[in-house]
Formats: C-alpha cells, structure tokens, sequence
C-alpha cells in the first residue's frame, strides 16, 4: 500500500496492493491498521454506495459539526473525478481545491478529512462510488457549495452534468460562512 499526500494538508491519496491472477484480482479495501501508518485514525461508522452514470454531478457537500464527517471514498465499479474544497477557515489553502480521478483498476482511494466539501463525477455509465464516514447522516447538518462557481475554478471534466435540483443551489464561496 502507497501512500500520495498533497499540498493541501491533511489529505491522502492511498493506493492498495491489487493482487491480479487468472480468476481476476483481489485487494485489501479497508485495514485501520494500514491507515494509521499513513496517520489517518477515525472511528468509521457508517458506509455509503451511490451509483451514477457518466456526465452525473454529486457534490459539493459536508455535514456541519458536530456531525461533521471524514470520508474514504473510491469507486468499485466505473470511474470518477473526486473533488475536494478546503473549506478550514484558517487553511492556507482555504478555498483551494483537489481532483484526483478514482478508477477500479488501481482502486486508489482519498482520505477526506473533515473541514472538506466533496463531490464527484462519474466519468463511465454504472460508476459505484463507496464511501466510509467517521459520522452517521444528519440531514439537518447538512451544507454544501455550488460545484460551478467561478470563485473554485474546478474542472469537473463534464460540460452538461446531471445534477440534483438541491445541488444546483448550493451557495457561492463568496456567499459561505464555513462552519469549520
Ligand atoms: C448522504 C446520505 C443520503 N441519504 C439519503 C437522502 C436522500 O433521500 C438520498 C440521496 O441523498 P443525496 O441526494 O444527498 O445523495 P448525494 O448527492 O449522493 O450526496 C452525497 O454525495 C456527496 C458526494 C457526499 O460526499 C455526501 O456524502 C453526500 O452528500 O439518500 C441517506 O439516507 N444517508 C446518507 O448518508
């Protein structure tokens, strides 16, 4: 197991050993042991699956304290550009963000840390996105940013995106007062 960390601090791109033979391949997809060594600790509580086609849209979201979560995210099936905005108002890197593009051929996952708003594309039709949260869902927590807002300048690889009728109101940075 490999561990990427980025400039913006705290997150972690991990990329599992895939074990491939004739039948197909097998690989570790959560060892708490393995992620300590790359210093990431969380109490997991609650897993999620979402399946989009190509062109879908989810994001950018986060629940507010005290319900904020941290995420592992990775794709099982498909492919997907995950997005992440540093929303830690005294970051550095407050409004920047990060794009890394989960596949299931390498199965290479991110550690979301909690202070993040999180989207995805689905970059292929039947992408099974997974997700480990160190918080349970609450509803009533949750916040989010508009994923085309020129003030984050993200490229989500997709022109037209299927997006939900709540995302396409999130607010605008300019318009945020970050919770973290
Ligand atoms: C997140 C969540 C949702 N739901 C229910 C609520 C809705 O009736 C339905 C779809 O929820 P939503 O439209 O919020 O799903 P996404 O747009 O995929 O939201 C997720 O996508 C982005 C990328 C994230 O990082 C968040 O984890 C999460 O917000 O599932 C639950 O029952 N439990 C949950 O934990």
């Amino acid at each position: 197991m490999e561990f990427k960390y980025f400039d913006i601090a705290g997150t972690v791109e991990i990329l599992p050993r895939v074990f491939g033979d004739i039948r197909g391949a097998f690989f570790e997809s959560f060892s708490e042991r393995r992620l300590a060594e790359a210093g990431i600790s969380g109490e997991w509580v609650q897993d999620n699956q979402s399946r989009s086609d190509r062109g879908v849209v989810r994001g950018l979201h986060f629940q507010k304290p005290p319900f904020a979560q941290a995420k592992l995210v990775r794709v099982a099936a498909g492919r997907a550009l995950d997005v992440i905005v540093d929303i830690r108002r005294d970051s550095p890197t407050y409004g920047q963000h990060l794009s890394v593009e989960l596949d299931s051929e390498r199965f290479n996952m991110l550690y979301v840390p909690v202070g993040f708003a999180h989207g995805f594309t689905a970059l292929e039709d039947n992408t099974l996105f997974l997700y480990k949260c160190t918080n349970y869902y609450a509803p009533e927590s949750e916040g989010g940013l508009l994923w085309n807002d020129p003030a984050l300048g993200i490229d989500w690889g997709v022109q037209n995106p299927t997006i939900s009728a709540k995302d396409q109101v999130l607010p605008t940075l300019a318009g945020f007062n970050s919770p973290f």
